[in-house]
């Protein structure tokens, strides 16, 4: 039988411990590579910091909102709703999780059988073609809405608290993005409820957390290719504010700046279908760092695959 081994590569995080540089799976063509030749830039400042709670009834602040997403696709927002302590609850219940030894992480395995992906999971993404090149990191990927199709069995135990910060979490992230829905309606001078009313309550949404490990040559590897989201809004809460995310725009990829208590919100390719080109779903990438490991939580929202159908968009991730 024909070997197979390169569809399940060994977890970054034990790859690490393992060898001194990036094995070539992981190491980009040279034209691809962080830095090189591509300039690289901070985002001009301000960068847009949108406040969630007055974009109702604040005219400069919906004015904000608007011109982050039609230059960026994506916004910082404080006021969000969702208090401190609870974004460091679920990144804590987070690192508690990859911080177990792999026997443990495994019980969440996104492989069936040791060997077949499923969406849902703890690994790494699928590996299509043994010349694929890998991403730094790790993951668990959890279906979080609609909440009756939630796959607890893929559910961490460990941290106990997972399940019930995780629920917190998301039901918070939801009313975001209602919120965010509410406004960018505003601003296209559609009715309030214009998107909201066209996503159904089945609509899917994925919870994922990333882990990348300290790389001993950042400048070889992505910690995520670069890639553009494919459904509405992904709601991204990044761990003790390690950079690392870049965003392109015109040949030019910007640094992100994270910033304390702030949620960083990027749209995707069938809001950008959704409001015809208007607001923009960004092309973005992670790069790692040889000194910090980087945890964040993404929560994906979709529409769900017949309205996806309907839309003519891709129907991955939707
Ligand atoms: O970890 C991040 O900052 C972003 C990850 C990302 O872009 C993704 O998972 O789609
Ligand atoms: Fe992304």
């Amino acid at each position: 039988m024909a070997d197979e081994s390169w569809m399940v590569p060994t977890p970054v995080q034990e790859l690490v411990a393992a060898v001194e540089e990036p094995p070539s799976r992981y190491v980009l063509p040279e034209q691809d590579r962080p830095g090189s030749p591509s300039v690289t830039k901070d985002i001009p400042e301000p960068f847009p910091v949108v406040d969630l709670k007055r974009l109702p009834d604040d005219v400069a602040e919906a004015a904000k909102l608007r011109s982050a997403l039609q230059s960026w696709g994506l916004v910082l927002v404080t006021n969000h709703g969702i208090e401190s302590s609870l974004m460091h609850d679920v990144m804590d219940a987070s690192r508690e999780f990859f911080q177990q030894p792999l026997q443990e992480r495994q019980k969440c395995s996104n492989l069936i059988d040791g060997e077949w992906f499923q969406v849902e999971g703890y690994g790494n993404d699928p590996v299509l073609t043994e010349d694929q090149i890998l991403s730094w990191n790790d993951r668990l990927r959890l279906k979080v809405e609609p909440e009756d199709e939630r796959n607890y069995a893929l559910w961490p135990k460990h941290p106990e608290c997972f399940r019930d910060v995780l629920h917190e979490y998301t039901s918070k992230t939801k009313r975001i993005r209602d919120d965010m829905f509410r406004a960018m309606a505003r601003i296209l001078e559609l009715d309030e409820d214009h998107f909201i009313s066209q996503i159904s309550d089945k609509a899917p949404a994925f919870a994922r957390f990333t882990y990348y490990p300290s790389c001993p040559r950042p400048e070889l590897v992505n910690g995520v290719q670069a890639h553009s989201d494919a459904g509405i809004l992904t709601i991204l809460l990044v761990h003790n504010e390690v950079g690392g995310l870049q965003v392109q725009r015109d040949g030019i990829w910007y640094n992100v700046p994270p910033k304390p208590d702030t949620l960083l919100i990027n749209l995707g390719d069938v809001m950008e279908i959704m409001n015809n080109g208007v607001f923009k779903s960004p092309v973005h990438r992670v790069l790692t760092n040889a000194e910090k490991e980087r945890l964040s939580l993404a929560v994906f929202y979709g529409v769900g695959e017949e309205k996806a159908r309907e839309l003519g968009a891709s129907l991955l991730d939707v």
